[in-house]
């Protein structure tokens, strides 16, 4: 199948304009069938031997939100006391999570065992079903940008809280909690970026060619 301009325009356009979203969430309920083309496209990611280890759990009741805000907010001021003191204020200004606000949560795990022992890919590099994981959730980050979703994700919560609040056995590995919605609208730039916490890389300094070399000197 050939992909012409205009697709590629579109592909290209909800790249560039994908963000991580805390804030401005609507309460618009998002229909059943957005969130199953989310999830469609999350499960067709590429995964190491086809092995698709990854499980959706959709959380949308309050009182299960609530929980998990809590374990943020004990998780949040933990982290907060690793910045030395002139980053902690800011850091403590910065909106990480959506938990409350975003009408819909899904925690992404992955089963280890899944298709095992053996997957092909995955012999010499055992950490290759987390990455498949993480391909899965990029996928529906891009395809929730392209139904102007707005999708958090947020990694400042201990693994304990989320397997007690959603009920995940120990034998499966937690990969992230999003933070989904509708939203007023969606920033240009990364809100760090804005912010002045720190800047995008320049690309030519990371691409290398033939060999690595320190272009840091
Ligand atoms: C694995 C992982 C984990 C997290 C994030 C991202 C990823 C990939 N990001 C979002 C992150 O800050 C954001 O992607 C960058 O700042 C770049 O911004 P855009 O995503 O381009 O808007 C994130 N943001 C946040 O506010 N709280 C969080 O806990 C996390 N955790």
């Amino acid at each position: 199948m050939h992909i012409n301009q205009a697709e590629r325009d579109a592909l290209y356009k909800v790249i560039y304009s994908r963000r991580d979203v805390r804030k401005d969430f609507l309460s618009t309920p998002i229909n059943d069938d957005v969130i199953q083309r989310i999830l469609a496209a999350a499960h067709h990611a590429p995964s190491v031997g086809f092995s698709q280890p990854w499980d959706f759990i959709l959380v949308s009741k309050e009182q299960t939100k609530q929980a998990i805000k809590q374990g943020y907010q004990a998780a949040s001021e933990e982290s907060a006391k690793l910045f030395a003191d002139d980053k902690r204020e800011t850091y403590q200004s910065f909106k990480l999570e959506g938990i409350l606000e975003a009408p819909l949560g899904i925690c992404v795990t992955c089963d280890r065992e899944r298709n095992g022992p053996v997957v092909i890919g995955r012999t010499i590099k055992p950490e290759m079903d987390l990455y498949s994981t993480v391909c899965a959730i990029q996928n529906m980050w891009l395809a929730a940008r392209a139904e102007n979703l707005g999708l958090g994700w947020v990694s400042i919560i201990h693994d304990e809280v989320l397997r007690s609040a959603l009920n995940i056995p120990e034998r499966l590995e937690i990969i992230g909690y999003l933070c989904i919605g509708y939203v007023s609208g969606f920033e240009d730039k990364p809100e760090l970026e804005q912010f002045g916490w720190l800047e995008r890389e320049n690309l030519s300094q990371l691409v290398h060619h033939e060999q690595w070399s320190d272009k840091t000197k």
